[in-house]
């Protein structure tokens, strides 16, 4: 399994207004806005997701003075724009706010839990009314950062606090139940990644179908969770349907890497070595732990891995049919990812058959 972290995230050029006509999927890339007061880990928050930045190295970063573009070139091409935390990114004298905000994407504003957050609500409060106001296609996620710090019942004031403050002040504006999105975030775990893997998720059209077809999967292999990763960032792109637990993801995520050096080490795409005979595409593997948990990793594409973990003594018996499934699954995957986004669902016979064939 190649590393895609081999190829760093480059800085993008000039930036052009999207054209509001345009197939926005198709033909501009995504954005994520990281924006929030002056140290409140928004650089930390996209070195330490996109360019695996070991956490305790952000102690050293320095305050962000103009934005920061990264086009992140992956299963979906989208950008991580950093915003320094002492712009003023909503006056139109400063910022031209159809050029930074008139494009698919999502604001993740990050509040840091363990400082005073008072005035970063004030001003995340006027962002969400000009957002909604003027750019229905952004998504709006506010991460409440640093809570590593914090004590589990602290952080749940904090996080209702916030909460509180920010529905209130909409709902004096005249927006009951806005579309914001709170997650508790920290560096030093995977609640970032978790974050993250959430956002990214809104902006995947077909979220749905994917979903819909790993479900099928999971059901019929007996996967106790599956999860579709992105291999450069480690966020999950998908995910089947029952609930999210931290430490099986952890353990995929972990796995991964396990792979990835492996991989690194030994692969015959080295200078020295010569393949012997025909090699397999995709890497593939699986391992049974002590307390008969299998886990077991599947590449689908350049950038893409499914990994799933069963508790299940006699899972690898089954191993057969897992591959066997997880190669059917493949086919409608990368049916999904190829462009255009736009072709109807009934155009996409691996997706189709992918229903019929994935077996118990
Ligand atoms: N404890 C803790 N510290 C964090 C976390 N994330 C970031 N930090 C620290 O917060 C400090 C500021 O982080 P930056 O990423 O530079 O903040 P920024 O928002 O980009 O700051 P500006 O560029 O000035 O706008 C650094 O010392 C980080 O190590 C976290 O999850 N937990």
């Amino acid at each position: 399994m190649a590393d895609p972290r081999a190829k760093p995230a480059e800085t993008a050029g000039p930036v052009t207004a999207a054209n509001p006509n345009d197939n926005k999927f198709r033909d501009t890339k995504p954005r994520l806005l990281l924006m929030g007061l002056r140290r409140s880990g928004k650089s930390s928050i996209s070195n330490v997701v996109f360019n695996k930045m070991p956490p305790n190295e952000t102690l050293f970063l320095e305050s962000t003075t103009r934005i920061q573009i990264d086009s992140i070139h992956s299963f979906m091409d989208f950008q991580v724009w950093d915003f320094p935390g002492q712009l003023e990114h909503l006056d139109p004298s400063i910022v031209d706010l159809e050029e930074v905000f008139g494009s698919l994407g999502a604001v993740v504003w990050v509040i840091d839990a363990q400082d005073d957050y008072v005035e970063s609500v004030v001003r995340l409060n006027r962002t969400i009314l000009m957002i909604m106001h003027n750019f229905p296609n952004i998504n709006i996620e506010v991460f409440i950062h640093k809570v590593d710090a914090l004590a589990d019942e602290y952080r749940t004031e904090v996080f209702q606090d916030i909460v509180q403050r920010i529905s209130d002040d909409l709902s004096d504006n005249g927006y009951e139940n806005a579309p914001v999105h709170y997650y508790l975030t920290s560096i030093y775990d995977y609640s970032v990644f978790e974050a993250f893997s959430k956002v990214i998720q809104k902006l995947i059209p077909r979220l749905s179908t994917l979903e819909n077809l790993i479900n099928i999967l999971a059901s019929n292999c007996g996967f106790d969770k599956c999860y579709l990763f992105d291999v450069l960032s480690k966020i999950y792109i998908a995910s089947d349907t029952r609930p999210v637990d931290m430490s099986c993801y952890e353990m995929c995520s972990d796995y991964i890497d396990v792979i990835v050096d492996i991989s690194e080490l030994y692969s015959w795409e080295h200078p020295n070595r010569k393949p012997k005979g025909d090699q397999m595409r995709e890497a593939e593997s699986h391992v049974v732990l002590q307390n008969d948990c299998m886990i077991h990793l599947m590449e689908m594409n350049k950038y893409l891995c499914l990994v799933s973990v069963i508790h299940n003594p006699d899972a690898n018996e089954k191993k057969g049919l897992i591959d066997m499934n997880c190669r059917v699954f493949q086919d409608a995957l990368n049916e999904i990812f190829s462009r255009p986004w736009d072709r109807p669902a009934e155009e996409q016979p691996a997706v189709e058959e992918a229903h019929e064939a994935i077996a118990e």
